[in-house]
């Protein structure tokens, strides 16, 4: 297992009854990282599974990827529970300065981890896994209605982010920059679109890596109607949090031009009409 000192890269899975996806991911992650042309030395890579006490034999899964040396472990909350906190939790404990966030249901390919986390430096403080590049073909599979609510998601947060595809779940930031983010949202799922915001990433410094986005290989999405309600929260609260200062500016403006267009009009009183 590699060593604190040497673990310079992180990858976060939040995870809530995936047991049948954990040893596929992990062994597909690691393949690709001891691969020769890896930009990413297996041995500097840690994996860190954050489940919300899922009972359904993950954690015993992961004992036995321990015990065939990968470099993985598991968090288990008892009492915290949603995908946006437990990857904020994951990033607090990660080792690595490159922290990768993905799902656990083989939606992001694993394949990529090695590119995702390469992408990351002092430069590029964040990387985006886009389903919006060039070339990138959605699974025909994916559901109208996934695709529907996807693209009317990301036409609302237009305003907020240059980023192709802030709604993306794989992404990774530095981090110099998680640390920067203050009142992070920790409910929805939308934890890349706040991050993006409240880490203040600038346009130049995110690297954006196209993507096929997959469907589930096991188990059941979580993502429900309160989940979506979540980030219509999420928007108005980030809409707020950008825009409140212009607000605050146009309002004082428009206050300041309303007495100079009443003072114009009306004008000052003259001096003959002050000697009368
Ligand atoms: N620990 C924890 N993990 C959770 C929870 N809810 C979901 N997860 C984990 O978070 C990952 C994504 O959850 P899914 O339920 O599979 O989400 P999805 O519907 O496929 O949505 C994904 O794609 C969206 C884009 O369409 C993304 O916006 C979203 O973030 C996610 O990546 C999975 O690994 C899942 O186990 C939770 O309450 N707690």
């Amino acid at each position: 297992m590699a060593s604190r000192q040497t673990t310079h890269y992180s990858v976060i899975v939040p995870a809530y009854r995936e047991n049948g996806n954990i040893r596929p991911l992990i062994t597909r992650i690691f393949a690709a990282l001891r691969r020769v042309d890896s930009p990413v030395p297996a041995e500097q890579t840690e994996v860190i599974i954050v489940d919300d006490n899922s009972r359904d034999g993950s954690a015993e899964t992961v004992q036995q990827l321990q015990q065939e040396g990968y470099n993985v472990r598991i968090i288990v909350r008892t009492t915290e529970r949603g995908l946006s906190s437990a990857v904020v939790r994951g990033f607090q404990e990660a080792q690595g300065d490159n922290m990768l966030c993905m799902d656990a249901d083989l939606q992001h390919p694993p394949e990529y981890v090695p590119s995702m986390l390469a992408a990351m430096s002092p430069s590029h403080t964040f990387v985006l896994g886009t389903r919006y590049g060039k070339g990138v073909e959605m699974d025909k599979d994916w559901p109208v209605h996934r695709r529907i609510i996807s693209a009317g998601a990301r036409v609302l947060a237009l305003p907020l982010t240059t980023a192709s595809d802030p709604m993306s779940g794989f992404f990774g930031i530095r981090k110099e920059a998680f640390l920067k983010a203050r009142n992070l949202n920790a409910g929805g799922f939308k934890i890349a679109l706040d991050l993006l915001i409240k880490s203040q990433i600038p346009p130049h410094a995110i690297a954006e890596v196209p993507f096929s986005f997959g469907v589930r290989a096991e188990g059941e999405s979580k993502l429900t109607g309160k989940v979506m309600i979540k980030y219509l929260e999420q928007l108005a609260e980030l809409y707020w949090y950008k825009f409140s200062s212009l607000l605050v500016f146009l309002v004082i403006f428009l206050i300041v031009a309303f007495f100079v267009l009443v003072r114009t009009w009306f004008g000052s009183p003259s001096l003959d009409s002050q000697q009368k």
